[in-house]
């Protein structure tokens, strides 16, 4: 098991594969069972909600019975609550249009929170279909001394019940036994949803408190001791938002420190190629295409993967550790303020990596109004594809010099500018609320992981999918736009007699310059505003385009080395700073947009959204731009 390739099923013997799917509850270790059994990577994460969809593998077991897998998202309970509660739901009674219910179940569930748990297996027996009962983290279980006898479990349950390790090799096997046992899959008669409501709910509470005093025996104190020895100090009302604060903070500081040195040597890699281009190639239009085009537009961009990478890393980490939802946690308070639940944390967070999986993230929110406040501001969360763009205007404009012996100048820029983000998301998420109507604030209801150390594997494969991302866009959307730039601003060519640049009399020139008179009260110039254009459909493209639009606007010999001296010579730090506040909340990204309209149903809020971000761009950026001039920038 565990290789990619026996991801396709193949059974002699079965006339149709059969469906198993993994059903437990959030964060009991359903995803990282199924990246087990299948080979595959599906993200595993330290917090509840971490699945939204419903994702299909496949696996053999050691006798040679093919399964088709499914992961669900996690669900406490069949009464669903949350559209994501919903997917669940409809998968495992066969709701779903064009899937029959699953021909096996595995309830998986954390053995350290059995009380928690076994309600929802008791709900899903109901349905008739044929169980196992996967306990999962008995590696965690063990530890803390909790003693669960399996086959007192299996006999009271009805069901066979084996011991899982989802995040060892190995531990899924006592599992693939417990499906070769089962063999041939008994035939089920599923029973209608409304099945799991015979019992209510405090029987069915009482049924887990019985059978859990004969199977399970816990030594005096069962909590994880260090887990709350950390919290004690981690959710201190005081000290808590102190670590909190700091914790970012450092973050930030590394993301320019650290990524220093790599992002030196990228930049000498893409030079070198440049040179040696130069070199052995005639001069015209192909070498213009390369060098001009190319190295100049994708190698900008390409320099920026150390930074996101470091930035990964530190999400990851806190991620996989657990401390995330006890950030959210500690914001729930703050959050509260303007109307927005804690739930809004993790979907707002991810949205750090990219709006797009923080809009769909949303789905684990219960009440609709939250969730589409929090769809509203997703995008005003600073996505990694504009770290380019901040990281190249602070290179060129803020001095690398220390500040108070202790901070990095360009560091807190950009620390600054994440902080500007998210308070206008919070003030935006009052207003809408106001808007919206005011209402009750539900109390957050969110359970708190045990920590533990990153497992290597995790955070290893995560950066791996972050670079994989990133370089693919590069490679595609990104150097598409960029070749389609460089025709642009090669053509037509310049005039007899010409005083201006070349790129001035091209196509991408007469765009810039008809742009001009809208963007030139906010202090951008016609080489900014071609820049703006292709930055629409992704936005850390602007980099590269300014990058070709500078290449091009030079006349005679002196092409650009490097962007940064350029632009910090030719524009004002008023400009600059205008930019970047434009970048702060500007709705670049097409793809965001058709996302929401996706998520929300109606093409509404999608243009809310783009009408309002266009509009507080404008206005910050003026202020932005007119308070720096009448202060000297
Ligand atoms: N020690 C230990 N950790 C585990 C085990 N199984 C999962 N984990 C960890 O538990 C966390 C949650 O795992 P996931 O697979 O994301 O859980 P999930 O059930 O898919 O969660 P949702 O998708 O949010 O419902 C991750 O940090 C895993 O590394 C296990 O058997 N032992
Ligand atoms: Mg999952």
């Amino acid at each position: 098991m565990g290789a990619v390739d026996k991801a396709v099923v193949s059974s002699p013997n079965a006339v149709r594969t059969p469906m198993l799917a993994l059903l437990g509850n959030p964060n009991c270790g359903k995803t990282a069972l199924f990246n087990r059994l299948t080979g595959a990577r599906q993200k595993v994460a330290n917090y509840a909600g971490v699945t939204i969809e419903r994702k299909e593998g496949g696996f053999t077991t050691a006798a040679g019975n093919g399964f088709r897998v499914l992961d669900l998202p996690g669900a406490y309970s069949l009464n669903a609550q949350t559209p994501d509660e919903e997917i669940t739901r409809d998968v495992v009674a066969g709701l779903r249009k064009g899937d029959a219910a699953p021909d096996v179940v595995v309830c998986v569930v954390n053995a350290t929170n059995l009380r928690l748990n076994l309600r929802l297996v008791l709900e899903v027996k109901r349905l008739g279909l044929p169980m196992v009962l996967a306990l999962n983290m008995v590696d965690v279980a063990k530890k803390r001394g909790l003693v669960v006898d399996a086959d007192v479990l299996s006999r009271e349950l009805g069901m066979p019940v084996v011991e899982t390790v989802a995040v060892q090799a190995g531990g899924e096997k006592s599992l693939l036994r417990a499906l070769d046992l089962m063999w041939p899959l008994p035939v089920s008669t599923p029973q209608p949803l409304a099945a799991i409501d015979a019992v209510g709910v405090e029987d069915t509470q009482r049924e887990v408190r019985r059978i859990l005093d004969l199977a399970l025996t816990e030594p005096a104190h069962a909590g994880d001791a260090l887990s709350e020895k950390i919290d004690n100090v981690v959710l201190h009302p005081v000290l808590g938002p102190v670590i909190l604060a700091v914790l970012m903070f450092l973050v930030f500081q590394a993301v320019f420190s650290w990524a220093a040195a790599p992002m030196d040597m990228i930049k000498d890699g893409v030079e070198h190629l440049a040179k040696w281009m130069t070199a052995s190639m005639p001069d015209g239009v192909l070498h213009s295409l390369l060098v001009d085009g190319v190295m100049g537009g994708v190698g900008g961009v390409l320099v920026f993967l150390p930074q996101i990478l470091i930035l990964f890393f530190f999400i990851l980490f806190l991620e996989d550790c657990g401390y995330l939802p006890r950030a959210a946690f500690l914001l729930d308070r703050l959050m509260g303020g303007v109307g927005l639940s804690g739930r809004a944390f993790i979907p707002l967070l991810s949205s750090f990596a990219c709006a797009i999986p923080g809009v769909m993230a949303a789905r684990t929110i219960q009440n609709r109004r939250d969730r589409l406040v929090t769809i509203m501001i997703a995008p005003l969360m600073t996505c990694s594809a504009r770290l380019p763009v901040y990281a190249l205007l602070i290179s060129a404009f803020i001095p690398d010099r220390a500040v108070a012996g202790l901070f990095n100048l360009q560091g807190l820029v950009l620390f600054a500018l994440y902080f500007a983000g998210i308070v206008s998301a919070m003030a935006v998420a009052y207003v809408m609320k106001r808007f919206m109507g005011a209402q009750g604030k539900h109390p957050l209801m969110m359970e708190l992981p045990a920590y533990h150390w990153p497992h290597l594997r995790n955070l290893a494969l995560g950066l791996w999918e972050r670079a994989k991302i990133f370089i693919t866009r590069v490679g595609t959307v990104i150097l598409t736009l960029t070749i389609l730039l460089w025709v642009l601003s090669s053509f037509p060519g310049a005039p007899e007699g010409a005083t201006h640049p070349p790129i001035y009399y091209s196509l991408a020139g007469i765009i810039g310059r008809g742009l001009e008179f809208i963007f030139a009260p906010i202090g951008f110039n016609w080489q900014i505003c071609i820049a703006l254009v292709p930055g629409m459909a992704a936005r850390e493209v602007a980099v590269g385009a300014l990058g070709t639009v500078y290449a091009l606007s030079q006349t005679g010999d002196e092409v650009a080395q490097t962007l940064a001296p350029i632009i910090s010579a030719t524009w004002s730090l008023a400009t600059a700073l205008s930019l970047l506040a434009w970048y702060v909340f500007a709705p670049q990204c097409i793809a965001t947009l058709s996302t929401v309209r996706r998520e929300t149903g109606s093409a509404r809020y999608a243009w809310l959204m783009a009408g309002y971000l266009f509009a507080l761009a404008y206005v910050a950026s003026f202020i932005t731009y007119h308070v720096a001039r009448a202060l000297g920038g």
